[in-house]
């Protein structure tokens, strides 16, 4: 049973006892019925064998929330990830594509490799064709064979070998091509844009009645997609903002009265920034899109930097690429130019506030300043995955496998509380996640790195959190995977 819910998909939600609700994802046999199975051949397969239970239980659902209390409802549930006993695609008919899109992000490459290998030999597909350039890859070029030898290596490089590109979602095109080449299982790899995307291209395929499941990989190196835990490429980024920030530290240290300057990734969400001064400790002031500040007069930033010199003669300012965008646009004529996808692109904040700087030590006061800008942006995305991302991307890709060969299409996954989950397109796109800055993770930083809090008074703070979490207190993380969107309208199913 299904109600209508954003856009033309269909909210599939099944309600229990105590407020229990799974919001699952759509499956092949929703619109074509009477569909064939088979064994899984996993179960025939030695390294697995031995595995005690190793199917996913077909009631396995995993909790949205896991902070509760005694008298709350259960809440959101999630699809389990992982093997069925049953799979709906005999290997030698499976025709399986990958497409990377939008911007480039550490694992890329591995997810890429572990679909090819889990469907190689999980299930001993053999067919696998690599999309040449994102979405416009589709009807624009020719595609990639993909076999284990060709990606044995690919983990350990940056990039994607298949290649990516920003725009060119031509939906009917993208189906056409799709059906053209006889392809049945679809894996897109991308951000909330590519999600959205690969929304409309299951929606199209389900109106054409085809037998092609769609299954979703989330990308995003600003780690602000809602519901995951994390995406992948995130840890690994923040670790190479070390380097960075560390060079910011030891030229500010080295010279009177130095200031390092450092830029990192995120146009709406300060997550790369905050774990990146949260993990150096060498920073004294982290400024992103969600905290807002200011430069001069009592309390500002410009006030902060004297005073730091004063006390300490040098110091570290970490900015993300979104922070202060207001004050850019009210001192310089605003762009408003967009990239190829329609997101909005962003002015240089790191060199307008080191210009901001310069000008104000310059002019307003007798002090010496010595500043360094370093806008490592690229170099943090530009790298393989690390050891931990390099699992994390494995477990992501075996589980988009096992989904698509279990007949469920029109999904993402991702892990939900250190459980792989399928996920509702929706779920992924409604919203973006940002730093919550009346959560502990923020007042973690500030009390790291003693920075003012620009006006955010602790009254502001209360006012908000009246607002935003009538009773919830301060969970740390919880309150960036709040959802209050669609929970209300689902009808009791029991
Ligand atoms: N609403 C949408 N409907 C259909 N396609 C979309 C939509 N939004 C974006 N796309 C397509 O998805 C692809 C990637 O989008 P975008 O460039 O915004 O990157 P992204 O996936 O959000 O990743 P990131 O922001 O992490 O770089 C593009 O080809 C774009 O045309
Ligand atoms: O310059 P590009 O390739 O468009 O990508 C830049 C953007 O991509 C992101 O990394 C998102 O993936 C943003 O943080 C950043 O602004
Ligand atoms: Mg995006």
């Amino acid at each position: 049973m299904g109600m209508a819910c954003s856009e033309n998909s269909v909210l599939k939600a099944v309600s229990g006892e105590a407020g229990y609700v799974l919001e699952d994802v759509p499956h092949l046999t929703d619109y074509i019925p009477d569909l064939p199975t088979c064994p899984n051949p996993l179960q025939f397969n030695p390294a697995y064998s031995v595995v005690k239970q190793y199917f996913v239980n077909s009631d396995d659902t995993v909790t949205q929330k896991i902070v509760v209390h005694k008298s709350s409802p259960r809440g959101i549930h999630f699809r389990r990830a992982g093997p069925r006993q049953k799979v709906y695609f005999e290997p030698d008919e499976v025709h399986a594509c990958i497409v990377t899109c939008g911007g480039l992000c550490p694992g890329l490459n591995t997810v890429i490799r572990e679909i090819v290998c889990g469907l190689y030999n999980m299930y001993g597909v053999n067919r696998i064709l690599g999309i040449d350039g994102g979405y416009r890859g589709f009807y624009a070029r020719n595609t990639i064979t993909l076999t284990p030898k060709v990606v044995n290596d690919i983990h350990k490089r940056g990039g994607t070998i298949i290649g990516t590109s920003r725009g060119g979602h031509d939906t009917s095109k993208i189906v056409d091509s799709i059906q053209d080449r006889g392809i049945n299982q679809v894996y897109i790899i991308g951000g909330d844009g590519t999600q959205k995307g690969a929304a409309v291209i299951y929606e199209e395929i389900k109106r054409r009645g085809l037998k092609v499941a769609v299954a979703g990989i989330p990308k995003t190196i600003d780690n602000d997609i809602p519901v995951i835990d994390r995406s992948f490429g995130f840890d690994t980024a923040v670790e190479e903002a070390q380097r960075a920030i560390n060079a910011a530290h030891v030229e500010a240290g080295s010279i009177e009265n130095g200031v390092g300057v450092v830029k990192l990734m995120g146009r709406f969400s300060g997550f790369i920034a905050m774990y990146a001064t949260l993990a150096s400790r060498d920073v004294d002031c982290c400024l992103i899109p969600e905290s807002p500040f200011y430069l001069e007069g009592k309390g500002g930033l410009f006030e902060y930097i004297e005073r730091r010199l004063k006390e300490n003669g040098h110091m570290v300012i970490v900015m993300a690429e979104g922070a202060g965008q207001d004050l850019l646009s009210e001192s310089l004529q605003s762009m408003n130019l967009k990239d190829a996808s329609g997101n909005k692109l962003l002015q240089d904040v790191g060199l307008w506030m080191s210009q901001r700087i310069k000008d104000h030590f310059a002019l307003q006061t007798k002090m010496v300043l010595n500043l360094k800008y370093i806008d490592p942006t690229y170099m943090i995305r530009a790298i393989p995955g690390n050891a931990s991302d390099n699992v994390y991307c494995t477990l992501l890709a075996q589980s988009a496998v096992h989904g698509a060969m279990a007949g469920y299409t029109g999904f993402t996954v991702g892990p939900v509380n250190g459980r792989h989950a399928y996920i509702p397109f929706y779920r992924v796109t409604e919203k973006t996640n940002q730093v919550v800055i009346t959560d502990r993770m923020w007042a973690r930083l500030l009390a790291s790195t003693n920075q003012p809090s620009f006006g955010t008074t602790p009254k502001d703070v209360t006012e908000v959190m009246k607002e935003e979490e009538p009773q919830a207190p301060l969970l740390d993380g919880d309150s960036c995977n709040e959802d209050k969107i669609l929970t209300k309208d689902i009808p009791s199913m029991s």
